[in-house]
């Protein structure tokens, strides 16, 4: 499983780069609101991103409303950068626009995916990628991963990894981040604070200054 990371916010995703783990980046405009980054920013802001991982893909996403507006946002969105997606939640609109789009050779990532004919659907659409969110299922007291795993399921049962990737969205635990690959999701994408949990165990800290304590003993006794 490949880890994305979730956040618009460019000194995270610089620094999750770094780490050399990190295969994607997805964005939407919650996420682009937190930055506080304006309106008029929005595309030279994805520029940046696009430029600062210039080997994986970015998703950046539209905010039109109709089929025409999708497809022209994301004709837009998709030549600031070789490397960006156009994410669009689904609907009867965005389904149409990713047809259109994919006729263009623009990859789309369909978002706001809870359920297993809406996965399907966006499959059957052309979507490069589906996103199933997690954790928006776990907040209203239902079962995220449960969902997760029947989109799974059934996803796999039709396309592969060449036609759609699943992108287990809306993760916020380590745990959340296990269950995804033990299910089977070709990718994980994580907010910084998750991705940063995911690098720590209790054991692995001790271990780790054991190690740094028991090396100073070594250096001391020179
Ligand atoms: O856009 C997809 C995000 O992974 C949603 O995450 P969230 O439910 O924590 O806002």
């Amino acid at each position: 499983m490949k880890f994305f990371i979730d956040t618009a916010d460019l000194d995270q995703i610089k620094t999750a780069y770094s780490w050399g783990c990190v295969a994607g980046v997805t964005t939407n405009p919650s996420l682009y609101a937190k930055t506080g980054g304006k309106l008029a920013d929005f595309e030279a802001h994805m520029v940046k991103i696009a430029e600062a991982c210039p080997d994986v893909p970015v998703s950046a996403e539209s905010t039109a409303t109709t089929t025409e507006e999708m497809v022209a946002e994301g004709l837009r969105l998709a030549a600031l950068a070789p490397n960006i997606v156009v994410k669009l939640p689904i609907c009867a609109e965005s389904l149409a626009a990713t047809k259109e789009l994919k006729k263009h050779g623009v990859d789309v990532n369909m978002t706001l995916i809870f359920t297993v004919p809406q996965a399907l659907m966006a499959c059957s659409a052309g979507a490069r990628y589906v996103s199933p969110f997690v954790g928006r299922f776990d907040d209203i007291a239902e079962d995220g991963i449960d969902q997760l795993s029947a989109i799974v399921t059934a996803v796999k049962n039709y396309y592969g990894p060449e036609h759609t990737e699943i992108i287990a969205a809306s993760l916020r635990t380590p745990n959340h981040v296990t269950q995804a690959a033990l299910l089977g999701a070709d990718i994980a994408t994580v907010p910084f604070a998750a991705m940063e949990k995911c690098l720590h165990h209790p054991l692995t800290d001790a271990g780790l200054a054991a190690f740094e304590a028991d090396w100073a003993k070594v250096s001391a006794a020179e």
